[in-house]
């Protein structure tokens, strides 16, 4: 059996998000999962994901260490309440802080890596730490506090 993405465990109306949705055809459709203590996504660039000829374009990094850490902050809370992410009640991350390094230019012409750690679990706020690479450089580093989806942002029935 195919192992599951954090992502395609959340429910079809909080499914359109530009980064990780995987309703949204015109995004990223980023997939996260476990690998032991940390988290793992990969993407491979599009050509037009270019910045200067040959690298690729920060805000793109940036939304991918976005969504990947709201991701991982999803399936660290549910971790530590020792459940599945297939459980109610469920529990959605967003982004209140996102803050990215970067590091050195990143090749567009290959896979990227983002690994993410936990940093801190407290209450209804995660603080994870990640890093992307291309070819086993680090290229960029982050730091996302996500807390639980305010009650005014979900969606309306
Ligand atoms: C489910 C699929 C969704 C995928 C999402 C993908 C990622 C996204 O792009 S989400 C979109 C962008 N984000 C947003 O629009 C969020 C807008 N902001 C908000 O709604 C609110 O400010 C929100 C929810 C982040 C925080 O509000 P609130 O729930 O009242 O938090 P609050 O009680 O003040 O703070 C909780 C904790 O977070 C911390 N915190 C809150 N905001 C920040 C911040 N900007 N920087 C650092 N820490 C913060 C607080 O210090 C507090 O920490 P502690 O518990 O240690 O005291």
């Amino acid at each position: 059996m195919t192992e599951r993405a954090f992502q395609d465990y959340y429910p079809d109306d909080v499914s359109h998000c530009y980064g990780c949705g995987r309703l949204n055809e015109k995004g990223h459709q980023i997939k996260s999962y476990w690998d032991g203590e940390e988290t793992v996504t990969h993407y491979t660039p599009e050509p037009y994901h270019t910045a200067i000829p040959g690298y690729v374009y920060g805000g793109l990094i940036a939304s991918l260490i976005d969504c990947h850490s709201t991701g991982t902050a999803a399936a660290a809370a549910y971790r530590a309440e020792g459940r599945g992410m297939d459980t109610e009640p469920a529990l959605r991350f967003v982004t209140a802080s996102l803050h990215v390094d970067f590091l050195a230019p990143t090749p567009i012409d290959g896979p990227l890596e983002i690994r993410g750690k936990i940093k801190e679990i407290k209450g209804k706020k995660v603080i994870i730490e990640s890093t992307l690479s291309a070819g086993g450089k680090v290229c960029a580093r982050g730091e996302v506090v996500a807390v639980k989806m305010p009650d005014a942002m979900k969606p309306k029935a």
